[in-house]
């Protein structure tokens, strides 16, 4: 039977949406059925044999959606394979640094429920598309623009992770 996955993200300027459908289109192509959807349009999880969950980095955070819909769901979880992942500016460098401070976005969801891989990607930050308040803070840290999105990455850990969330 062929597994049904979920890829839930949140978002706030559709970078980790699209990052969401890469890593769904990588699981389709290894013979997976999957729905790819905002955590708020979610309506329940009982039809999914494995969930990864996404979210932006703001502020060292996940998105608090993203943090309550594993907690609200946290039960569920725990009893099939999940694997969780951010997209954020500070791993750009890939610094050690960088990449302990992009796992400690996820430190309270992964205490909830231990997932069976992250995954930890750099964004896109475009001023334009940004709200006046996101716009300043991103100045006041001198945030550096651009997409840095690593689409090889992206899709290279979707097919890792495929054997890792397998129905056994
Ligand atoms: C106000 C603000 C704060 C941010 N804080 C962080 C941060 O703490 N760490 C990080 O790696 N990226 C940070 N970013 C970068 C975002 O995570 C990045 O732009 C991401 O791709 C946005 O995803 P989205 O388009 O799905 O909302 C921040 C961006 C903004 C606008």
């Amino acid at each position: 039977m062929t597994d049904t996955i979920l890829v839930a993200y949140a978002t706030r300027y559709g970078s980790t949406a699209e990052v969401a459908e890469a890593v769904g289109d990588e699981l389709r192509k290894a013979g997976a059925e999957v729905d790819v959807q905002p955590i708020d349009d979610i309506q329940g999880l009982s039809r999914y044999q494995a969930v990864i969950i996404g979210s932006p980095i703001y502020m060292g955070k996940w998105l608090p959606e993203a943090q309550v819909f594993v907690e609200r769901h946290q039960q569920y979880l725990r009893g099939i394979p999940v694997a969780y992942f951010a997209v954020g500016l500070t791993v750009a460098g890939a610094t050690p640094d960088a990449i302990r401070k992009a796992e400690a976005s996820m430190g309270q969801v992964r205490m909830l429920v231990n997932p069976v891989d992250i995954g930890i990607f750099p964004g896109r930050l475009e001023s334009s598309r940004l709200s006046v308040a996101d716009r300043a803070i991103t100045k006041l840290i001198r945030a550096k623009t651009g997409d840095f999105r690593d689409w090889e990455a992206v899709r290279a850990w979707a097919q890792a992770l495929r054997p890792k969330i397998a129905r056994a």
